[in-house]
């Protein structure tokens, strides 16, 4: 099961929209979009490349005007009270620029000096304190231009810290990172987790999400298809996978749980014949894991015995390609449907789809 950290979640919205839309001429990217974010979320925002991701967070932060619903934030109206709501965010939208020959801690005091940011009494302490948090602390003293690309990554974090704030929004944080880099966000990820922090992340990788997300919001052309508790969901896609002796066994044993399913089995999903890893044929049922006896016990008594029964776990993967993958729903606007494809290659990089 994933490795979901108990998020100090206390049922405050941290950020609610209300049918908040952007439209770019004729392109809406940002389509009615109803969000709620809690206090205390690892909130996971997915969606293929131009689905509306960074627009959304650019509406967020204030950065672009929504062209019809509103963003609330700490429960202010972000077209009212911008200045109040930015004070309690930390967000990396874009990679933050850095001087090449400062060490990380001087960034990180030119940072706070030119956003006339208010550290309280120990400026000193604070640049230690993200450092930390970001575990670069040892390498404070080195400069700027011999960061890794995780490092600097991370640095930016560290930045965005600096005036301890309650939302930390990322936008991406592992595009193009190496798997090291890409482990070392997941953890600093948990860590600011469990200070108490509620993080928004934007992200193309679905098992990091999986792993450090509680909640999570698809979109889809610029319109939210899914929105729920991680865990719920990763439920809604377990399987059961069924071995039989017999090769003929395996299709008299879907049409027996066909049959069963047709006459009232809420519980029961698609059932289809696949192959497991070591190619033999097996049948692979979209139920609850929990369902696991009970459909062995509805093969026995049609004389049918499964030789290995399996519950598989649902991925964040299914629930993505399902929420994704499902046809145009009505009012969609789709000017420019090739801008949308999932443009993602396999290390989670972007493509150019734009
Ligand atoms: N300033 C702009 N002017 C015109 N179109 C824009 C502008 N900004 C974004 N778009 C379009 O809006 C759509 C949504 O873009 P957005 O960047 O929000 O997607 P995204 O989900 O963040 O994608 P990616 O994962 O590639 O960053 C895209 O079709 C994009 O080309």
């Amino acid at each position: 099961m994933s490795d979901i950290s108990t998020p100090l979640n206390d049922g405050m919205p941290v950020i609610s929209t209300q049918r908040l839309t952007k439209a770019f001429g004729n392109l809406v990217a940002v389509n009615d979009l109803n969000l709620q974010v809690m206090r205390g979320d690892v909130f996971g925002f997915l969606g293929p490349n131009g689905s509306g991701k960074t627009t959304t967070i650019r509406m967020l932060l204030g950065l672009i005007h929504p062209t019809a619903g509103r963003a609330v934030l700490f429960g202010m109206d972000n077209a009212y009270q911008l200045p109040a709501i930015l004070q309690r965010i930390g967000a990396i939208v874009e990679t933050p620029t850095f001087y090449p020959y400062l060490s990380g801690i001087d960034n990180l005091r030119v940072i706070a000096a030119n956003s006339g940011m208010v550290l309280g009494k120990a400026n000193n302490r604070r640049y230690e304190e993200v450092l930390d948090i970001v575990e670069l602390r040892q390498y404070q003293r080195l400069v700027y231009r011999n960061y890794s690309l995780g490092m600097k990554q991370r640095l930016g974090i560290a930045a965005a810290l600096l005036a301890d704030p309650e939302l930390v929004m990322l936008d991406e944080p592992t595009n193009g990172l190496d798997p090291a880099g890409v482990i070392e966000i997941r953890k600093l990820i948990q860590r600011l987790a469990g200070l108490g922090k509620t993080i928004f992340l934007s992200s193309h990788i679905l098992s990091e999400v999986q792993q450090v997300c509680n909640r999570v919001a698809i979109l889809r052309k610029g319109n939210l298809v899914k929105q729920g508790d991680v865990k719920e969901l990763l439920r809604e896609k377990e399987q059961v996978e069924i071995r039989m002796n017999q090769a003929e066994e395996v299709q008299a044993a879907l049409q027996v749980l066909q049959r069963l399913k047709e006459q009232g089995i809420s519980w029961m999903g698609h059932i289809a014949i696949e192959q497991n890893a070591l190619r033999q044929p097996v049948l692979l049922v979209d139920a609850p894991a929990a369902r696991s006896a009970e459909i062995n016990r509805l093969l026995a008594h049609n004389e049918l015995f499964a030789a290995e029964l399996h519950p598989r776990e649902g991925s964040l993967e299914a629930v993505y390609l399902q929420a994704t993958a499902q046809p145009n729903q009505p009012g969609e606007a789709t000017p420019k449907d090739t801008l949308y494809e999932l443009n993602t290659s396999a290390d989670g990089t972007k493509g150019a789809a734009k």
